[in-house]
């Protein structure tokens, strides 16, 4: 059945992991003190402090953001506190959203002839928006109707994918999922949804040969029958 929405991950699908790792990351691990200094009283940044003392009572909120940043953990206040602090970047141009040169145009192919679009990632949603709405391709945000983080649950986990395909109103299986992780793939698939796995060379990713397979986002449209992407961009 061709799919009536796309869910897309965005490291590794629609921007480089270089971009997240070398880009991305290090900047909010170098902002990590300041930020907390002039806003660790607000009342946003404070509940997510919270949150991190709740994880972690036992040691200081600042060393354990540290030892998540140092694993990649995907814990969902440092995802959170990583999207404030990108949010002054991004508004003062220092940062700049990557996309694949092919990943614009599809967007946009899809919206137009229908598709619904929807982003779920690690990164909170509000990093989702910056990301999007401040892409090298221009504001992307307004072709997406959901933006989904892991306050959905997990993304190894297939119950987050039936709360992602409940909230989005659709059955499972009319909804394609993009990523570049095969074991995100895989909970997708067992929760119903479609799933194709981007492979793209210049990123280090590996096929699994558990998924449909696509090297770009126009592969992804010929494999499952997508609108044509637009010249545009
Ligand atoms: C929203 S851009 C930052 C992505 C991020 O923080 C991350 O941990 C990568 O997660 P993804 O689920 O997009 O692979
Ligand atoms: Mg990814």
């Amino acid at each position: 059945m061709p799919p009536r929405a796309v869910l897309t991950d965005i490291e590794g699908t629609t921007t480089a992991i270089a971009f997240v790792k070398d880009g991305l990351f290090p900047f909010a691990a170098e902002a990590l003190e300041g930020f907390l200094a002039t806003h660790g009283a607000e009342p946003e940044v404070a509940g997510l402090l919270a949150e991190v003392r709740a994880a972690a009572p036992e040691r200081e909120p600042v060393t354990v953001l540290r030892a998540w940043m140092a694993a990649d953990s995907k814990a969902t206040p440092l995802k959170a506190l990583q999207g404030l602090i990108w949010r002054q970047g991004y508004a003062d141009g220092r940062l700049k959203g990557h996309l694949w040169p092919d990943v614009a145009g599809c967007l946009r192919a899809w919206a137009a002839g229908g598709l619904r679009l929807a982003v779920y990632s690690s990164g909170s949603v509000e990093a989702q928006r910056l990301i999007f709405g401040h892409s090298v391709a221009g504001d992307l945000v307004p072709l997406f109707s959901g933006f989904f983080d892991t306050r959905m649950g997990a993304k190894r986990e297939r119950a987050s994918y039936d709360a992602i395909a409940a909230a989005m109103g659709l059955p499972p299986g009319e909804i394609l999922f993009l990523s570049d992780v095969a074991e995100e793939l895989d909970a997708a698939v067992a929760a119903g949804l479609q799933g194709c796995q981007l492979v793209r060379p210049e990123d280090g990713t590996v096929a699994s040969g558990r998924h449909p397979e696509a090297r770009d986002f126009p592969a992804v449209a010929r494999r499952f029958g997508l609108p044509a992407h637009s010249q545009a961009g």
